[in-house]
């Protein structure tokens, strides 16, 4: 199967964000990624479920909605509510990751746990039968445009084998490529988060297929 392409509005133009949406999702995103950040877990802020809420009607295509705040839990319902379709929380933000993980499927979504640069994937090893994203961060959160780190090939690759046999993704995220994609592929992401690498200029659909053909 083909690797998913979710470029994340991060790097987006906020004063016409409905706009963009639409823009990529008629370039030919998977998903269309949503980072939200609380100036708490992480030292940047952005938005919250009204905008979420707003940007909604402009495409079918999959919310997946990256929670960088501490607590999530609290705040599930409302990001279910605003239209989310997949809820990935951060293994680090949370101390009952198991429960919240619960939360996100009781509340019909899909769930994924996000693992920071620092962090072993072994945290996931009791949440693998409920959910179906791992997200592998290769920047440290908080900012879009900054370097791919190294390091994180072999976590992927170290998760892929670690959930042979599961119907869960692999998403990498932060500082993905044209230039680099085809190693993180190879690792083993499933999809693939982009932000400046596809808004970089206006052609969208070229960047966002330079990213799924990339090779080494
Ligand atoms: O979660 C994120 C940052 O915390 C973003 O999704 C990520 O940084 C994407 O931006 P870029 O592709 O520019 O690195
Ligand atoms: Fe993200």
């Amino acid at each position: 199967m083909s690797v998913l392409i979710a470029p994340s509005i991060l790097s987006a133009d906020f004063a016409q964000l409905g706009a963009e949406v639409k823009a990529i999702d008629e370039a030919g995103c998977d998903w269309i990624h949503i980072d939200v950040m609380d100036g708490h877990f992480v030292p940047n802020l952005t938005f919250g479920p009204p905008v979420i809420k707003a940007i909604r009607p402009w495409t079918k295509k999959v919310f997946d909605v990256h929670l960088m705040i501490d607590p999530a839990q609290p705040y599930l319902e409302d990001y279910a509510k605003a239209g989310a379709d997949l809820i990935t929380v951060h293994a680090e933000a949370d101390k009952h990751l198991h429960r919240s993980v619960q939360a996100i499927k009781a509340l019909g979504k899909k769930a994924g746990v996000s693992l920071n640069p620092h962090t072993p994937e072994n945290v996931i090893e009791y949440v693998l039968d409920s959910i179906d994203m791992v997200l592998v961060m290769s920047v440290n959160p908080g900012f879009g445009g900054q370097s791919f780190i190294d390091s994180q090939l072999e976590k992927i690759a170290r998760i892929k084998r670690m959930i042979a046999g599961r119907a869960i993704d692999i998403q990498v995220d932060g500082g993905v490529t044209a230039d680099n994609a085809w190693k993180v592929m190879e690792a083993g992401a499933t999809c693939l988060v982009a932000g400046s690498a596809v808004f970089k200029t206006k052609d969208y659909a070229a960047n966002i297929a330079a990213i799924r053909n990339s090779k080494g």
